[in-house]
């Protein structure tokens, strides 16, 4: 069942003893389910309403992807089920003429003709089937391309924030895949439904021409079938709701026992042994659930079964009292139960296709929905380029809160930045500097407050024209699964020389050609151990690489470097931040670019133009290096601690060795 949730993210902390590794049992289901349980508990008309929805998305796309073999599916589905119509008719008269009074001989010749008919639809019918096989082999591909291109277009344009939210996550991973399947099977429902309903409308037809009462008699079975389908399909959607968030626990859980990243510790912790009991734990909790779901389904499927069949026994009925009472000759019975048998036969196979397209139209909600919620986060173009080179940045009272988060990161910041200068940011950890250097570039919009590049406010400036100027060496930088060039080159792939001066400044200044040099195939080797002869690189080489591709975008107007050389030995870091203070210069003709830089490592930043203090969220000191020891705060604080384990005969790490040994 569903956690029923106080809002605050989880609710309670597991113990041990309950067995979640995880560390909390209740997850709360993610906002998209919440509602859908709504959907859920809705009835079976309202939900109905939702088919022709689905088969317009459906239809909508394979249209998109293919106008011509969308026409001729629908026209071959629709010439099957008319072949088949025929067929019914057909077989029908043949009943009729030999059932008829007279010698049989002569009764067979009459009904020469009409058997000719018979063979005839029915050869047609299994050619017509070939060609809808061949037509929708084609199709569904095409359309799960379509659907999938759609998707990824629509994902590719979120603001980055939305990943920081975790129900959007899981909508994303939803959408993505049970939505796009269900878009795929979706086609095939549809033709089927199409052509399933003239053969089912010809039997009808068939059946009331031959006399009025077998319609309703027909139509009794029809709705019991129909009833019971609908309600089996809401249950497994109600079932695969419920179990959401279970299911995403088992997924993560299925992750960490494959997962390369954690490898290292999963095997160093012994992890292996409570991941797998956690796994089955949790699977064990989810197939118990599925059991008694298909239970509940197959429960529902009976009692619809078993009307059916009743309603099925009182149409014969119908059609016994009606040649009883001489109302039917005995001549039409024979093409009557043709036709009723047909009908049912028909009727079976629309309410299949109904049901599966019932079934998909669920998971084509996660679509429709994911396609929505992508559109609403995305940054609209505004048609408001940002200032090329800005001259000043200025943050102006903002505040900031992570989506769910209870505290800001950042609370009533203002800070003026002008180009040319190296600005560092220091303080204690999570008192917002990774935060600022977000916002500072528009990666992230402030929730209170403006950014402004010189006089424009980046909530109105189009996203691509601010980032274009942006360049970002990030403290846990991307380890892009490329070769080892493309690493740096990604920086600026529209450079006009890939590999001229630019590319050999960024090299040195960022220690990257050391990595290279060593590199058994060079700069063309692959750093993905994802691939067969995939190279992995040391934390300190990824960081080089991640510095040279900052430094290689020379164009940027603003470079954030946030720890840079966290990883880096120290005659690297040194060599970086002298790289980092000349390409401060950037190759921008008439002026300076403005750098921000996030460390820890106080006594490199003495040379910086200003030092911004954060604590809490909040600027507690800005000046120069000078300055801020004269006001003796919080800087002064931070840089003597550091200062004092580097002016002893010890170096720092013995020194807090020896002390944490006494
Ligand atoms: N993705 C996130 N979602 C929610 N909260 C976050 C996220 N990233 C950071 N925070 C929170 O925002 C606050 C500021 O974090 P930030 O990473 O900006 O600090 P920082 O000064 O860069 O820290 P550090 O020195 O450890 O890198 C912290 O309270 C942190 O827990």
């Amino acid at each position: 069942m569903l956690g029923n949730g106080n809002g605050n993210g989880h609710r309670r902390a597991a113990t041990s003893a309950d067995g979640a590794l995880i560390g909390v049992e209740d997850l709360e289901p993610p906002r998209w389910a919440e509602v859908d349980q709504k959907v859920a508990g809705a009835g079976v008309w309202e939900t109905v309403r939702e088919l022709p929805m689905a088969a317009r998305l459906v239809v909508g796309l394979s249209f998109r992807a293919s106008p011509g073999r969308t026409v001729l599916a629908g026209v071959v589905q629709l010439a099957s089920g008319c072949a088949s119509a025929f067929g019914l008719f057909a077989t029908a008269g043949v009943l009729t003429q030999l059932l008829t009074a007279g010698p049989t001989p002569e009764r067979v010749v009459a009904s020469l003709p009409a058997i000719a008919a018979v063979v005839a639809a029915f050869a047609l019918r299994g050619l017509l089937d070939s060609a809808v096989s061949a037509v929708q082999g084609v199709l569904m591909p095409l359309v799960r391309r379509a659907a999938q291109d759609r998707l990824n277009s629509a994902v590719a344009e979120v603001e980055l924030l939305a990943w920081e939210d975790s129900d959007f996550q899981e909508l994303a991973r939803q959408g993505g895949y049970q939505g796009v399947q269900a878009v795929e099977s979706s086609v095939r429902s549809i033709a089927s439904i199409s052509s399933a309903l003239v053969s089912l409308a010809a039997a009808l037809i068939t059946a009331a021409l031959l006399d009025p009462w077998l319609l309703p008699a027909l139509l009794v079975p029809t709705v019991a079938e129909a009833w019971a389908s609908m309600r089996a399909a809401k249950q497994g959607y109600v079932n695969f709701l419920s179990l959401v968030t279970r299911r995403l626990r088992l997924h993560v859980v299925e992750n960490l026992l494959v997962a390369r990243d954690v490898g290292t510790e999963r095997t160093a912790l012994n992890l292996q042994e409570p991941l797998l009991a956690e796994h089955r734990r949790i699977a064990d909790q989810v197939t118990e659930e599925a059991i008694r779901a298909e239970h509940r389904q197959t429960w529902t499927r009976l009692i619809g079964r078993t009307l059916a069949g009743t309603g099925t026994g009182l149409a014969y009925c119908v059609l016994g009292v009606l040649l009883y009472t001489g109302a039917m000759p005995l001549a039409i019975a024979g093409a009557a139960v043709i036709a009723m048998r047909a009908a049912a036969s028909s009727l079976s196979t629309t309410m299949v296709s109904v049901n599966r397209l019932y079934e998909h139209s669920f998971y084509l909600r996660f679509y429709t929905e994911l396609l929505a919620e992508s559109a609403r986060r995305r940054r609209p173009a505004t048609g408001v380029p940002a200032p090329r080179n800005p001259e000043t940045i200025r943050l102006e009272n903002v505040s900031f809160t992570y989506p769910d988060a209870d505290e800001p990161a950042l609370v009533e910041v203002d800070l003026t930045f002008h180009r040319g200068e190296v600005v560092a940011l220091v303080g204690e950890n999570g008192s917002g500097k990774t935060t600022l250097g977000k916002l500072i570039t528009g990666l992230y919009p402030p929730t209170e407050g403006r950014v402004l590049w010189d006089e424009v406010d980046l909530a109105t400036a189009d996203a691509r024209s601010v980032y274009e100027q942006v360049a970002l060496i990030d403290q846990d930088p991307a380890r892009w699964p490329m070769t080892a060039d493309t690493n740096i080159r990604i920086g600026n792939l529209a450079a006009p020389e890939p590999y001229g001066a630019t590319w050999e400044t960024s090299l040195r200044e960022s220690g990257a050609d050391e990595v290279l040099a060593k590199l058994p195939r060079g700069p063309g080797t692959i750093l993905s151990r994802q691939f067969r002869g995939g190279h992995e690189l040391s934390g300190g080489s990824w960081q080089r690489l991640s510095v040279g591709r900052g430094i290689f975008r020379e164009h940027a107007a603003v470079l954030i470097a946030d720890e840079p050389t966290a990883a880096l030995d120290a005659k690297a870091e040194s060599r970086v931040f002298a790289g980092l203070q000349r390409a401060t210069k950037g190759s921008l003709d008439d002026a300076h670019r403005t750098t921000v830089l996030v460390t820890h490592r106080l006594a490199n930043i003495r040379r910086a133009h200003r030092i911004v203090v954060m604590d809490s969220g909040r600027v507690a000191e800005t000046g120069t290096h000078e300055e801020l020891m004269q006001a003796n705060g919080l800087y002064r604080e931070l840089f003597s601690i550091q200062a004092r384990a580097y002016s002893t005969a010890r170096s720092c790490t013995q020194c807090n060795i020896a002390q944490a040994a006494e």
